[in-house]
């Protein structure tokens, strides 16, 4: 099979970049040696892994994207920018019908949904690609469905940390959220407890000093109305690798998606860790 065109979305960023060498590495993918970045950026290319990319601001996308399309039929996008760019960058896809992955967190998720559901092309749209995370979600979906109110009665709290520049909520932290409601609990996404002081999180959650910059911890307790019963889970990620694999298996799923003529579709991580 021939390899799939990626273009990678937010270059200089953090993911955008921990992306690169990972798809350099695979042969079933080139990379386009450009990058959507944001209208402050004030480089006009980057260099990652020996590769220059070409920067390109929201202003002069759309002169600049009808060259690279004609060039690579199949262009699949991978998005990991900005809350803020969220829903402009889908309509920008949608109205190009470039397929896409989109590892960003927040905007209006509802919006974002239906630009591509009216649109011509398909999304992955997930706030975790790790797949041992994804494949939690897909058990306490399961959970939810299964067994409403299992845990009616409960309180929980929702702690999560990350590095000090994140932007806004942890995305994955609000999606368990339904989940947890579905089994009982009434808890508001405004009462999740956000950790961004890098000295706490050395000190007080003892997060490895390497990893302040880029960590991902999240921890769920839930206890019972008289105290006696607790569950604690928690997933603890250093660094940003374990995003790249499922990212890249979320691409070679679309792409099959699009070869079967599949149009206007959501897809999340649990329909790519079923697929
Ligand atoms: N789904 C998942 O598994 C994961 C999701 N994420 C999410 O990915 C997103 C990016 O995270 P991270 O890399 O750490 O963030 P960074 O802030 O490091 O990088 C974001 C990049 O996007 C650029 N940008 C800003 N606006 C636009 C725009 N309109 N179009 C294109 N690019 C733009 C920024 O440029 P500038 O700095 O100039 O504004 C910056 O280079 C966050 O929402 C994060 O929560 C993170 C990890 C895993
Ligand atoms: O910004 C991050 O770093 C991460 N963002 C995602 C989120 O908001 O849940 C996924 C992971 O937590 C890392």
């Amino acid at each position: 099979m021939s390899k799939i065109s990626v273009m990678v979305n937010g270059l200089p960023g953090n993911v955008a970049s921990t992306l690169i060498p990972h798809i350099l590495a695979d042969e079933n993918f080139s990379l386009i040696p450009a990058s959507l970045t944001g209208p402050d950026t004030l480089e006009e290319q980057v260099s990652c892994c020996g590769v220059n990319f070409s920067l390109i601001k929201p202003a002069d996308r759309d002169a600049w994207i009808s060259d690279v399309l004609l060039k690579n039929s199949g262009l699949v996008a991978i998005d990991y920018t900005h809350p803020s760019a969220v829903n402009a960058n889908a309509i920008f896809y949608a109205k190009h019908q470039i397929p896409f992955v989109m590892g960003t967190t927040g905007g209006d998720r509802e919006a974002l949904s239906e630009s591509i559901l009216q649109s011509s092309t398909c999304a992955v749209i997930a706030p975790n690609m790790a797949k041992q995370i994804v494949g939690f979600q897909a058990m306490m979906a399961h959970a939810a469905e299964n067994f409403p109110d299992l845990f009616k009665g409960y309180t929980l709290r929702i702690e999560e940390s990350h590095q000090s520049g994140k932007a806004d909520t942890s995305g994955t932290a609000k999606a368990m959220v339904r989940y947890f409601n579905s089994l009982g609990i009434p808890f508001n996404v405004d009462a999740i407890e956000m950790e961004r002081n890098p000295e706490r999180q050395e000190n007080v959650w003892g997060i490895p000093a390497e990893h302040i910059s880029g960590h991902a911890w999240h921890t769920y307790t839930l206890r019972s109305e008289d105290g006696s019963v607790c569950f604690q889970f928690t997933h603890n990620i250093n660094g940003r690798d374990v995003y790249a694999r499922g990212t890249l298996d979320a691409v070679s799923f679309l792409r099959q998606k699009m070869i079967m003529g599949c149009k206007g579709q959501v897809f999340s991580m649990i329909d790519v860790l079923k697929g």
